[in-house]
């Protein structure tokens, strides 16, 4: 371990695109036997918060912030949470962040080097990027609006390893040039391939990867701005150039109730290979997101259909699955006492329970709410809501 590092709470950060596996590989890791107390930071792109019902119980912590991106809006929480943390430093051994799959990876890292207390108190151990062997050439290719960020670029580009999952679902061949094309963005990042995340912990973990001299040489301006472009506690007034919204709810400042912020856009200094700047010559400080992918999500009450939420939720998935990166809820089903748990990740679907050890079981004198949530391109709520309401157990 580097002089510098001794005695500091070793972090680490999960990021990769929706649906690729962070979470799975959060459980992998909270339930290895590694004998560490993990406290873990939960960070989720939805209107209604699932992940937490989804992420095993664990004698560690888990703290949440929902309702943003940790890359902007909660990036204030994230902080105070970590000095929070700071502050109890010696109960636990580890951090560690599961970013969102729409964040960029950029402004998270900056926050362990412009935060003083944070600074002194913690270190960037590896930032870990969970790469789904089937889908990430669709993220990778999509042509983004002039100055949006493509946050999968980014999630490859920032990391330290790369775990090349789902290996499952492709062919060799498959797999090879979805390799090269990694390789393309980030040469120096550790590929491993997996399924369901399954890697040796000792590989992830306490591994001492993240290097500010190697990310440096690829940005000499990574540290720059970052303190005054990421911090969205400021008045969004002072910036004026680009525009960003997510509908989900804001801090107060945001005045219309959508999220804009901006930065100063820096183009082609030089920065070499500009994949790695989000797939354009575009500076990473700018991260604007694609203002077309949006969640919505529902909180229903009552008992489902088994069958018809399946036929309901097939088709939707099968007429819009390109624009649909991601879904999932947590079901009440009439019928059955187990909480049940729905998984899409473009049009693959996949049912489970709290009987197949999938999310907790219901509690004792927990209101049993149905929580579905949908993430994608060009969503229509209504028609959700309405297929949704079809499938309500009568
Ligand atoms: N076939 C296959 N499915 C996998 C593999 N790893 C994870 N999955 C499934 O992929 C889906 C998404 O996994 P998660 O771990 O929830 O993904 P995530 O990155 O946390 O998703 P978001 O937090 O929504 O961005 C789940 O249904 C998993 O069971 C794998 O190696 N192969």
């Amino acid at each position: 371990m580097p002089e510098e590092a001794k005695g500091k709470i070793p972090i680490t950060v999960v990021t990769g695109f929706l649906g690729s596996g962070k979470t799975t590989l959060v459980n992998h890791i909270l339930s290895a036997n590694h004998g560490k107390k993990i406290a873990v930071i939960e960070n989720e792109f939805g209107e209604v918060g699932i992940d937490d019902a989804l992420v095993m119980e664990s004698k560690e912590e888990i703290f949440e912030m929902n309702n943003g991106c940790v890359c902007c809006t909660v990036r204030g929480d994230l902080i105070r949470i970590l000095n929070k943390l700071v502050k109890r430093k010696g109960k636990f051994d580890a951090i560690m962040i599961e970013t969102t799959g729409l964040a960029n990876p950029a402004p998270v890292i900056q926050t362990f080097f412009v935060d003083e207390n944070i600074k002194d108190a913690c270190v960037l151990d590896a930032v870990l990027t969970v790469v789904d062997s089937k889908h990430v050439t669709q993220h990778l290719n999509e042509v983004k609006p002039d100055g949006v960020v493509n946050e999968a670029v980014q999630q490859v580009a920032f990391a330290d390893k790369i775990l090349l999952n789902k290996t499952d679902l492709v062919s060799a061949e498959e797999l090879e040039e979805v390799r090269e094309r990694i390789k393309h963005i980030n040469k120096p990042a550790e590929v491993i391939e997996c399924q369901r995340s399954a890697v040796d912990v000792s590989r992830l973990l306490g591994i001492n990867a993240f290097s500010l001299e190697r990310l440096l040489a690829m940005d000499p301006e990574f540290l720059e701005t970052g303190e005054e472009d990421h911090d969205h506690d400021h008045d969004h007034r002072h910036h004026h150039h680009h525009h960003h919204h997510h509908e989900h709810k804001c801090n107060e400042e945001c005045k219309d109730g959508k999220h804009h912020h901006e930065h100063d856009e820096k183009e082609g200094e030089g920065q070499g290979d500009h994949e790695k700047k989000g797939g354009k010559k575009h500076h990473h400080h700018d991260h604007k997101h694609d203002d077309r992918v949006t969640s919505v999500g529902f909180e229903l009450e009552g008992e489902l259909d088994m069958q018809k939420l399946n036929g309901w939720l097939s088709k939707l998935l099968q007429e819009r699955g390109p624009d649909l990166y991601r879904s999932k809820g947590i079901l009440s089903i009439k019928g059955s006492d187990d909480k049940h748990v729905f998984q899409g990740v473009h049009m693959l679907l996949q049912f489970s329970s709290s009987a197949e050890g999938v999310g907790r079981p219901w509690k004792e004198g927990e209101k049993r709410l149905s929580k579905v949530v949908f993430i994608g391109k060009n969503l229509k709520r209504e028609e959700l809501l309405e297929g949704l309401m079809s499938c309500l157990a009568k």
